[in-house]
């Protein structure tokens, strides 16, 4: 058997760093050498020689974490959602003085979200008016979440492309928030509800018909294939990669 993958997880007492955790230690070819949460120092990844670390941690410091790492030379599978261009921007010229370094970062490992973001991106042309609802547990500290705000990207390019202008909307008065907030001229709606998991749906309307993509996470095991994934794969795709899509050939 060949060599196993050594890796570090942050924000291993987490809801996903946890689950994280014993999707690797489940896992023949991967092999946990350092579990590392708020207090710990991160230069316990390097020390117990981690090839690559998986960040599942808080919006505030993840990309800190990134940085420290690519300088050390570990690859890095980043979970962990608040990134905006001008972070990935930073971490993409960091990489460039780091050739042969990898880090991925998907907002959403979940192989049905990233088959519901391909398909939203094939269906957006399509359709007058689109809009993203994503529902979540209550304890997530980000809205909207990262997944909603990616697919929104998606589909603002895709109409982009296909010439079409804004979905139509003659509302103008009432209260703030009322519609959401708007990511790229779509709008996206935050839900946070004790029960829920992860969810979202994509509304597409034309005149006398709606489409519905709507995928649900009923459980964190869910996106374990697609953080394993990422795992076996960022050693071979150095610089910046955003989003599942791409490992996935779906891009
Ligand atoms: N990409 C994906 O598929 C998914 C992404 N997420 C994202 O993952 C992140 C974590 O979500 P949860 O696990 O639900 O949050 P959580 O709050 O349960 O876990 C975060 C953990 O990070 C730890 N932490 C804080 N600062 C740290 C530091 N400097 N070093 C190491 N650990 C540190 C906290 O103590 C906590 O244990 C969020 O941004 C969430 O949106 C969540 C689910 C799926
Ligand atoms: O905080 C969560 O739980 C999740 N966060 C990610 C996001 O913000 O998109 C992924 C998934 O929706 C679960």
């Amino acid at each position: 058997m060949s060599e196993r993958i050594r890796v570090a997880v942050l924000g291993a007492a987490g809801r996903m760093g946890s689950t994280v955790v014993q999707a690797v230690e489940a896992a023949d070819d991967l092999e946990l050498v350092a579990s590392l949460d708020a207090s710990d120092d991160l230069g316990a990844v390097t020390a117990a020689g981690a090839q690559v670390a998986v960040d599942f941690t808080v919006p505030s410091v993840t990309e800190a974490n990134v940085h420290a790492l690519v300088d050390a030379g570990v690859h890095v599978v980043v979970g962990t959602t608040g990134w905006d261009d001008a972070a990935l921007g930073r971490v993409r010229d960091h990489l460039a003085d780091r050739p042969g370094v990898g880090v991925l970062v998907a907002p959403n490992f979940a192989l049905g979200a990233v088959l519901a973001l391909a398909f939203a991106r094939q269906a957006a042309r399509w359709f007058e008016s689109a809009e993203v609802v994503e529902l979540h547990h209550p304890n997530k500290v980000d809205a909207p979440s990262g997944t909603a705000q990616h697919t929104a990207r998606a589909i603002g390019a895709a109409r982009a492309a296909a010439g079409l202008g804004a979905s139509p909307d003659a509302t103008s008065t009432g209260l703030d928030g009322a519609r959401g907030s708007v990511v790229d001229g779509v709008h996206v709606h935050a839900v946070r509800l004790r029960g829920l998991v992860a969810h979202e749906e994509i509304l597409f309307g034309n005149a006398g018909e709606q489409l519905t993509i709507r995928h649900d996470s009923f459980d964190r095991v869910s996106f374990m294939p697609g953080v394993l994934l990422g795992v076996r794969r960022v050693g071979a795709l150095p610089g910046l990669t955003v989003g599942l899509e791409h490992v996935l050939d779906l891009g």
